[in-house]
């Protein structure tokens, strides 16, 4: 039970801890790896190839133009999270790219390092009941924020 955390260029890094941070919250191990399919296709089919065997999620963080989610997706049995860091320039539409898919190809895209996160944890879930137990007790702690902040607000 391993998350890969496949990085476009070394410039996404600080997202990438963020989201390995997250991911031991939900007792998920995660490794962080750089590889981009614009640039260093065949080190990117390495990586994939190396945890084709293990029980492994891969969280594709790649900014600008994201063809790295789909190339990843189209060369592993394995689930995709696709996580492009959001950017201000050019209006956020760099996340575009991520959406359109061809036919046979299919990240999930999940937006923010905690809740792509989540979603990996989400599916180990689906047989480790001890990941299902951290997540409950998150999603309670997430609640309570709520409750919280309405006592806060209403006693303004
Ligand atoms: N989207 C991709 C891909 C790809 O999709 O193959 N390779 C790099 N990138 C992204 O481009 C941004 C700038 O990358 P550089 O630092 O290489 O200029 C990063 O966010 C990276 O993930």
């Amino acid at each position: 039970m391993k998350a890969v955390i496949l990085m476009g260029s070394k410039s996404d890094l600080d997202y990438g801890k963020k989201v390995a941070e997250k991911l031991r919250f939900f007792g998920i191990d995660a490794v962080l790896r750089i590889a981009s399919a614009h640039k260093t296709p065949a080190k990117a089919l390495e990586i994939i190839d190396e945890y084709e065997n293990e029980d492994v999620v891969f969280v594709t963080i790649a900014g600008r133009s994201n063809a790295l989610s789909g190339f990843v997706d189209a060369n592993t049995t394995r689930p995709v999270i696709a996580s492009p860091p959001i950017s201000e320039k050019f209006a956020g539409m760099d996340v575009l790219s991520s959406i359109n898919m061809p036919s046979g190809v299919s990240p999930m895209l999940v937006l923010y390092a905690e809740n792509a996160a989540l979603a990996v944890a989400k599916i180990f879930a689906v047989k480790s009941e001890e990941v299902r137990k951290r997540i409950m007790e998150y999603q309670r702690a997430k609640k309570e924020e709520i409750y919280r902040a309405d006592e806060e607000a209403k006693s303004l």
